[in-house]
């Protein structure tokens, strides 16, 4: 893990999670042992069937079975981080330990063989709410309502003190897409990931909880008891350091379940993509309004709606149960690539400062993250940014999680925003959800009102050369054998430049970016600038850390008869790399033929809901 603190940022392009082929070759290495390491332990304690089925800020999960055939799951947190951070996985089972419900998997046992710990409990069945919205994009209003509903279920139960109110209210602290296994045959949830998990210091009423009675007098609830969940989904309260309360977890389930409704990564779009445009039943629509209101009396009042009404929202009437979401009409061209090819996609996006306000006070919230957190959260340039902006860069890091290469360049205006695009995507099955994810970046880039330039590039990872040094004074060598590699055009599409030039994109148009660190050599520029005469698409990165140069990539060459000139080019940007000096990050990204497409400004999306009666909808889809 690393640790960026704000004085230390220095790279301005930075990829959202670090793809393992982003590595250095020795980080990359020790990644593998360790998995290894893992499985080994695993099947020496009895296990079999192992496969590693997510990772987390803290650590992996590994997915298996025991000698009963019970399927498991087992958590280990990475022994490189600081003991108190291990120690939570200890916590983690000690809090989950405490929670029987149906739609949790429990406890199964914690073992701790010499510095590791491994914590295994029950497997969920299916796969986890944010890669079924990945796949799926917004989820249907029925899906949703069910969710709700289980969810819903599951807080009472927490909430529950017992009949002679021995027992404590607990705070599941990080409700997220992500800690949502989603059953799709029996269509029933389970929530997991218990490491933020507290006893609640005040019950939803806001009073303290009775077995804190001794903590009041030692004046310990002056603090909050809190851990932190994910900044994308947490509400105020959480954020705001206050002490902990079931209110916490209403206000994770109501982001969540936004997210989910409108195929989004994060709450920040609510303003714009409002919870009442998603065509959900209009009482859960107007039940999540409340909950995401900035107003606390509304929030909260929404919540205790909400949690009398479950017995309604079980019985609303969905045309299909399993409907999937409606078509989308998408408003950027993506291409569907003919070859399949199994990629790794990586957003970078530059120029985001100007999202930013001036207002810095939000940073005083900040120091409550800890650095996992912290650096998700500056490495994407959140702080400082007012909700949009920071649900406009979420929609764009959403990007990622599909196998596309490609750009996009977003220009602000008085009037609306101007949008030039190429993108292209490797899997026929995915493009719904993805021209989803790409209207919702449109959506919100319109509510936004801003003078300036956003642009992003999407590159497969598995094609960035890796160049490494001793020491950060040195120079980067590269092998003799080591090409930029690059994709031909189906037909070749030669430029008459004196009919064309204007309809062309330049790596030079807009200037230089004001965020970028690394100034390049001359002599690398030089040869940008030739390859810029060339009809060709794409996108080149130099990031370059003390030891390690990485070049991303991603090209495509369109005037096949240049075929020679441009490979030749390519190879002098490889030949020109001892010259590098530095640290940071510079990229250049070039787009084919201008189309661009203009949206005008639009503030929040219409209101829209699930028809009251369902056979009406039906009727009017015929
Ligand atoms: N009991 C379980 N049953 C099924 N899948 C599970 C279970 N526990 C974890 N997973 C899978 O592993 C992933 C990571 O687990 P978990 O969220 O507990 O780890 P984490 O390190 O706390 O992650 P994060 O930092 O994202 O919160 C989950 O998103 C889910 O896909």
């Amino acid at each position: 893990m690393t640790t960026a603190k704000p004085s230390g940022l220095k790279h301005f392009y930075i990829p959202e999670e670090q793809s393992v082929y982003l590595l250095s070759h020795a980080d990359a290495k020790k990644l593998k042992d360790w998995v290894s390491l893992c499985i080994s332990q695993l099947e020496q304690l009895g296990y079999s069937n192992i496969t590693m089925i997510g990772k987390g800020a803290f650590g992996f999960v590994f997915g298996g079975i025991d000698r009963e055939n019970h399927e498991l799951v087992f958590k280990f947190s990475r022994i490189t981080l600081p003991q108190h951070v291990q120690d939570r996985l200890e916590e983690e089972a000690f809090m989950l330990g405490q929670v029987r419900h149906t739609l949790v998997p429990a406890l199964v046992e914690f073992q701790q063989i010499r510095r590791q710990a491994i914590l295994v409990m029950q497997r969920a069945k299916g796969e986890d709410l944010e890669q079924v919205s990945l796949k799926k994009g917004p989820l249907p209003a029925a899906i949703i309502c069910k969710i709700a509903v289980q969810m819903g279920e599951i807080l009472l139960a927490l909430r529950y003190t017992g009949d002679e109110g021995s027992e404590k209210i607990i705070v599941h602290g990080d409700i997220k897409p992500s800690n949502l296994v989603w059953d799709e045959d029996n269509q029933q949830v389970a929530l997991i990931d218990w490491g933020s998990s507290v006893h609640a210091q005040l019950d939803a009423q806001g009073q303290y909880t009775a077995n804190n009675v001794m903590d009041l007098m030692s004046g310990e609830l002056q603090q909050t008891n809190a851990r932190l969940g994910d900044v994308y989904f947490i509400g105020d309260d959480q954020l705001n350091g206050h002490l902990s309360s079931p209110r916490f977890d209403e206000q994770g389930l109501a982001s969540t379940l936004y997210a989910l409704a409108s195929g989004q990564s994060s709450r920040f779009g609510r303003k714009v993509i409002t919870p009442l445009s998603l065509g959900l039943p209009k009482m859960l629509a107007d039940i999540l309004n409340a909950m995401l209101s900035d107003d606390r009396k509304e929030r909260e009042l929404g919540g205790d709606y909400f949690f009398k009404h479950l017995r309604v929202l079980k019985n609303i009437v969905f045309a299909e149960s399993k409907n999937t979401s409606s078509p989308v009409s998408p408003l950027l061209p993506t291409w569907v690539a003919n070859e399949h090819k199994e990629i790794e996609s990586v957003v970078y996006s530059s120029r985001k400062s100007f999202l930013r306000e001036e207002d810095e006070s939000i940073s005083e919230q900040i120091k409550y993250l800890n650095d996992a957190q912290f650096d998700r959260y500056y490495k994407n340039y959140l702080q400082g940014m007012g909700e949009t902006e920071k649900g406009f860069i979420a929609a764009v890091s959403r990007l990622g999680n599909y196998p596309v290469v490609g750009g996009m360049a977003i220009r602000w205006e008085v009037d609306g925003i101007y949008v030039d695009s190429s993108l292209q995507i490797y899997d026929q099955a995915l493009k719904p959800a993805f021209d989803h994810a790409i209207n919702n970046v449109v959506t919100l880039a319109r509510a936004i009102h801003r003078k300036g330039i956003f642009k992003c590039c999407l590159f497969n990872a598995k094609d960035t050369l890796h160049f490494e040094r001793e020491e950060a004074h040195t120079p980067f060598y590269p092998n003799d054998d080591t090409h930029i590699p690059y994709d031909v055009s189906s037909v070749s599409l030669p430029v008459d430049p004196n009919k064309n030039i204007e309809r062309m994109h330049s790596y030079f148009e807009d200037g230089e970016d004001p965020d970028e660190l690394l100034s390049l050599p001359k002599e690398i520029i030089a040869i940008i600038a030739q390859l810029n005469h060339i009809h060709h698409t794409g996108c080149i990165i130099f990031e370059a850390l003390p030891t390690h140069l990485k070049l991303h990539n991603y090209y495509r060459l369109l005037d096949h008869a240049k075929k020679q000139d441009f490979e030749m080019l390519l190879d002098k940007l490889v030949a020109l790399i001892p010259k590098i000096q530095g640290e940071g990050i510079s990229g250049f990204m070039k787009l084919p033929y201008k189309d661009t497409r203009y949206f005008s400004h639009l503030a929040e999306q219409p209101e829209r809901y699930y028809p009251r009666d369902p056979r009406q909808r039906k009727t009017n889809q015929r």
